[in-house]
């Protein structure tokens, strides 16, 4: 098992250490133990933030083309190693060995995209003599490093959305303390051990395995952390900002994505790309599409087109390449979410396929006839469920589309350009997909939301925006 090469180590200012207290990480899929981490201390995470300090010296003095070589190599690594870090997240997560294979794909053009956008970081000259009385200034701005970022990552992609904070902090002059999520910190040290390889001067970079709040309130709450860079749960993302005091926040949250079917849309694409953004990753995905309103005139041909797609996929062992869906990141979450299904249920909800689990597997489920008042209808499910609607126009949908706290992005389906423009203004989400299902990405591109669904944008150069800040240099010349 890959693990074994950081031999249940995890990666501390540049060195691979041990510690007391191990943690079991194990696979979902039958809760065998496939490795353990340390479980760090408090102390393990002072000892690290005071490493950073002087990692953060190192980075800020990184040329550019050093971060880039540096960076393109890392990438260059781990596209070497593809199958063992796709087989890593597999084996500690919940993707099958296709999806994980694409995150793999990801995360090597996220760091490539990482690398370029070091030679963008970019200022500006500014014209100071537009006030009277300046004319003999002349300047500009330039964006600096701002120190150590402190990055908190979620287990549902467990090697891409941790290279989307290393990436832009490293090609931005930063120095980063990684928390990976405590149940998937094995892909996280994969990509440490990338960086390794690849020559990064050690302090730069850390992973340290732990409980959450544990060793995330010392990274959250120490002076010498300037960012916190958060993705995971709207709960834990408003304990940190509590937590945090002055400091930047990028916070990536939940969602509870909607998509709009129109009539005029083309069916057997709007059919096809929901059902993939429903059930990719067993859900557990927060650009997933969840809420599905559909014109009425065309909903009877779309719901059994959908329920059809739906029953086909193959659920099951996730190192299978004919596995369409593996399970649920734990029983627990599975639970969790079969209890969401049957209030609805309780409440009037009808179940359209679905609905069944056998320990952390949860079947691809949809329901329909979905009352407002349940809880699936306004949480995020973060899991295999999907909730049809009917609706008789475009203003109803787009309005119940908005009727919930979150904001992160969603899809249309039309070939009405006015109807497209319509739901682009007046759609409360933080990217808005014409013709493809809200889980829709590229990595370059901004990605955040709005309402509770987060707090900046991440997409490398934007994250680079808010891990860097603007110095302002002004030259005042003598009087010729
Ligand atoms: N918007 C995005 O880009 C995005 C991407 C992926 C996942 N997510 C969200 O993440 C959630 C699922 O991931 P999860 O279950 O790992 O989320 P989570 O909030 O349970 O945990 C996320 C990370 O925060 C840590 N953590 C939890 N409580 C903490 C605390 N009090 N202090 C410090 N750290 C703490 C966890 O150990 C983990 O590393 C879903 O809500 C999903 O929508 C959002
Ligand atoms: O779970 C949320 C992810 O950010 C979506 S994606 O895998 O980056 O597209």
């Amino acid at each position: 098992m890959t693990a074994q090469l950081t031999g249940q180590k995890m990666f501390l200012a540049g060195n691979w250490v041990k510690c007391d207290r191990m943690i079991e990480v194990r696979d979902p899929q039958d809760n065998s133990i496939i490795d353990t981490v340390p479980a760090a201390s408090a102390e393990d995470m002072m000892t690290c933030i005071e490493e950073a300090k002087e990692g953060a010296k190192i980075a800020a003095s990184m040329p550019v083309h050093e971060r880039m070589q540096i960076i393109n190599a890392a990438a260059d690594y781990i596209e070497k190693h593809t199958e063992k870090y796709a087989r890593t997240i597999t084996r500690e997560g919940s993707k099958t060995i296709r999806e994980a294979t694409k995150e793999v794909a990801r995360c090597i053009q996220t760091l490539r995209i990482s690398a370029e956008e070091a030679r963008r970081i970019h200022g500006e000259t500014i014209p100071f003599d537009q006030m009277p009385g300046s004319e003999n200034r002349v300047g500009y701005y330039y964006r600096f490093p701002i120190g150590i970022i402190g990055a908190i990552t979620p287990f549902n992609d467990p090697l891409n959305l941790v290279a989307h904070k290393v990436g832009p902090a490293i090609a931005s002059g930063n120095a980063i303390i990684v928390k990976p999520a405590t149940v998937t910190p094995l892909s996280a040290l994969l990509l440490a051990e990338a960086f390794a390889e690849a020559g990064l001067p050690s302090k730069v970079l850390s992973v340290i395995t732990g409980y959450g709040n544990e060793i995330g309130d010392v990274l959250v709450t120490h002076p010498a952390i300037r960012m916190i860079s958060f993705t995971g749960g709207l709960e834990a993302g408003e304990e940190i900002a509590r937590k945090a005091g002055l400091k930047k926040l990028s916070m990536e949250l939940g969602s509870n994505s909607p998509v709009i079917v129109l009539e005029d849309a083309d069916l057997e694409d709007a059919v096809e790309s929901t059902v993939s953004g429903a059930f990719w990753a067993a859900g557990q995905n927060c650009l997933g599409v969840q809420r599905i309103y559909v014109q009425e005139s065309i909903m009877g041909a779309f719901q059994q087109a959908f329920v059809h797609c739906t029953k086909q996929y193959q659920v099951g062992d996730k190192q299978s390449e004919l596995t369409d869906m593996g399970p649920l990141i734990s029983e627990k979450e599975a639970i969790r979410v079969e209890n969401m299904v049957n209030e609805a249920i309780g409440k009037g909800a009808v179940l359209l396929t679905g609905g069944e689990r056998n320990g952390a597997f949860y079947s691809p489920t949809v329901l329909t006839n979905v009352p407002d008042h349940c809880v699936i209808a306004k949480e995020e499910i973060f899991g295999p469920v999907v909730l049809l609607y009917a609706v008789a126009d475009l203003d109803s949908a787009i309005q119940k589309s908005n009727d919930v706290d979150y904001g992160l992005q969603a899809g249309v389906f039309t070939n009405d350009v006015r109807k497209a423009y319509k739901a682009i203004a007046k759609m409360d989400v933080g990217g808005i997909m014409i013709n493809d299902s809200s889980d829709y990405r590229i990595d370059a591109m901004p990605f955040g939301g709005t309402k509770k669904s987060g707090l900046g944008r991440e997409g490398i150069k934007f994250a680079i925006e808010e891990m860097t800040e603007q110095k302002v240099v002004c030259f005042k010349l003598s009087s010729c």
